[in-house]
């Protein structure tokens, strides 16, 4: 199984708009051609939170300190009834620096009401929002049709809200 994350940044919207959430375009692998946050795979001996970190400053190229980081998700994703993927769920409001584009990447600031979920993982819709908005969640989500993930076919889900997670995960 693969263990993954996701880091969604936060920033105050202009004038009184909502706040703003950083999306990348992805450009390579799992998910090519849509919108998700930054992240991927955890590296041998590296933690979540060292994962997220790493892979915002390398697809975006924004520095997190790691005690920034808030963990607020767990993800199952199940292909044809085998753990595909688990994924760590992280958000921030503090960071350093401009994003930039990488050749993972092209990072775009987007209002939380306008995320473009018609361009995203089919799951996101169910989970993001809440997470965008404060929540915490633990959820499952089953695809059929083989692999690769992102070619198989949604089928059904599990969601929990409103989780604590220890702050040291
Ligand atoms: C199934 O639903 C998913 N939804 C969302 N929002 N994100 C998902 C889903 N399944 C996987 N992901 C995420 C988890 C990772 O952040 C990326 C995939 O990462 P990738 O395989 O590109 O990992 P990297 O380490 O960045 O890849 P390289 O080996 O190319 O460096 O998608």
């Amino acid at each position: 199984m693969i263990e993954a994350t996701l880091c969604f940044l936060l920033r105050d919207g202009s004038s009184d708009c909502d706040d703003e959430v950083l999306l990348i375009e992805k450009r390579r692998g799992l998910g090519e051609g849509w919108y998700n946050g930054p992240g991927g795979k955890l590296e041998d001996g590296e933690t979540p939170r060292e994962c997220a970190v790493r892979e915002t400053r390398e697809e975006v190229g924004l520095e997190v300190d790691p005690a920034d980081l808030e963990k607020v998700g767990e993800l199952s994703f199940v292909l044809d009834d085998e753990a595909h993927t688990f994924c760590h769920v992280f958000r921030a409001r503090t960071f350093a620096g401009e994003p930039r584009a990488s050749e993972e990447a092209r990072p775009e600031w987007v209002a939380v009401d306008d995320v473009p979920y018609d361009q995203m993982w089919e799951d996101d819709q169910l989970w993001l929002p809440g997470i965008l908005e404060g929540d915490t969640v633990i959820g499952e989500f089953r695809f059929v049709g083989g692999e690769p993930l992102d070619e198989a076919d949604f089928a059904d889900h599990v969601l929990e809200w409103d989780v604590t997670f220890p702050s040291n995960c």
